[in-house]
């Protein structure tokens, strides 16, 4: 029987057994993410389900992760081997023992050591696998072309090789980007927009979407591509611009930065909150049949609107603070991405659920929040 259609008595029962990881959160300092269970038909949640995350100590995959445990999975991540351990968003989910190495695990495997992660699946065997991981800066990406494509191409394509040889491969799910896009010729973009990508992390992207629909259609893999548009938080990296503003907007706030240098500040994006596409990604796997769905706002906002309602949210006038610097600018810049999410909204009963308001208040009352609490 589908979860959704389950007597209310056992779906309060596993709600109940579900602790509230967020709100346990060191690092995670806002409302945990509220699980609604889907209008459109799911397939049943086995509460013994295991789940794969590549890029599970990212934004995405920790708010996935916490995701996935409220509703019962265990849960499986990859994390590469580093000197020092970038697991800060997981933090609150390590530290917890009732959760680490229960229903969390956390495996070394990279994207670029296939022999392993063939290893970890072999022995994981989840039931679904949500495949996060790769250079995700679109700058960076004219700097490491190469890197890009080895991780965000050709990582995607060693995966998807990998799960076509296990005798019973997860459902698949990979969160490609508007990126792909590029220059369109329409506005909003849907899941037919043709593929124009115009940085080396838009081609390595397109290049892994088309891969997940070949191997969908011609290997039969459950495998589905989320179209992601820009995603935000507060576990957002610092070199994202969202964050980068509000972080700046706080820290100049409290006297403790006294400038924020930026790019292109005209330059427009469709921004949504993290939390609510991982609740997207989660139910395009648990749809009854593999295909592609645009998550997205349809709405596009300028730079400087971030810059305008971070600094409104610590009550100064941002003209005091901002200043251009030409290092910042990208060699080219995509032009009205702007994503449809219709078919996500029809087919899964998706949308999202914070406005860009809240979400660029939510992200600068955060920072304030932590760097109130930290000295420097
Ligand atoms: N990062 C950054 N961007 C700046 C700055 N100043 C202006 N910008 C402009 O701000 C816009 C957003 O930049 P990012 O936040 O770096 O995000 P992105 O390039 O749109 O890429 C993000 O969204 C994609 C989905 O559309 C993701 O696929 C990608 O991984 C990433 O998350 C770009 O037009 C960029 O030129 C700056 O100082 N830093």
């Amino acid at each position: 029987m589908p979860f959704a259609r389950r007597r209310r008595s056992e779906r309060r029962a596993v709600r109940a057994r579900a602790s509230n990881f967020a709100q346990r959160g060191r690092i995670a300092r806002q409302s945990p993410p509220d699980i609604l269970y889907p209008r459109a038909p799911i397939r049943e949640v086995d509460l013994n389900n295991k789940a794969f995350i590549t890029g599970i100590t990212g934004q995405d995959g920790s708010y996935l992760a916490e995701l996935l445990l409220e509703q019962g999975y265990e849960v499986h991540g990859s994390v590469r081997r580093t000197s020092t351990l970038e697991r800060s968003r997981l933090a609150h989910l390590y530290a917890d023992p009732e959760v680490y190495n229960k229903s969390l695990f956390l495996h070394y495997a990279d994207l670029d050591d296939p022999t392993t992660l063939r290893r970890v699946l072999n022995r994981v065997q989840p039931a679904e696998l949500y495949h996060l991981a790769g250079q995700s800066h679109v700058g960076l990406s004219f700097e490491i072309p190469e890197t890009t494509c080895e991780f965000t191409a050709m990582g995607t394509l060693r995966l998807l090789e990998i799960l076509r040889d296990l005798p019973e491969p997860p459902r698949f799910f990979h969160a490609t980007s508007s990126e792909i896009f590029g220059r369109p010729v329409a506005s909003p973009q849907n899941e037919d927009t043709p593929l124009a990508p115009i940085n080396p992390y838009g081609c390595a992207k397109a290049f892994a979407t088309q891969m997940v629909r070949v191997y969908r259609e011609s290997h039969g893999l459950f495998a589905v591509n989320g179209i992601l548009y820009n995603h935000e938080s507060s576990r957002r990296g610092e070199n994202f611009v969202t964050r980068k503003i509000c972080h700046a907007a706080a820290a100049i706030k409290l006297g403790r930065q006294r400038e924020l240098v930026l790019g292109d500040t005209s330059a427009q994006r469709d921004w949504g909150h993290a939390r609510d596409y991982v609740r997207g990604m989660w139910m395009a796997l648990n749809h009854d049949t593999p295909d592609d769905y645009v998550f997205a706002t349809g709405i596009l906002h300028r730079v400087q609107d971030v810059i305008e309602t971070a600094f409104a949210a610590v009550e100064l006038g941002w003209t005091d603070y901002v200043r251009f610097d030409r290092h910042f600018l990208r060699p080219a810049e995509p032009l009205h991405l702007v994503g449809d999410a219709s078919k996500a909204q029809r087919v899964l009963g998706w949308s999202p659920r914070t406005s860009f308001t809240e979400l660029i208040q939510e992200m600068t009352q955060s920072e304030l929040e932590h760097l109130s609490r930290t000295d420097s």
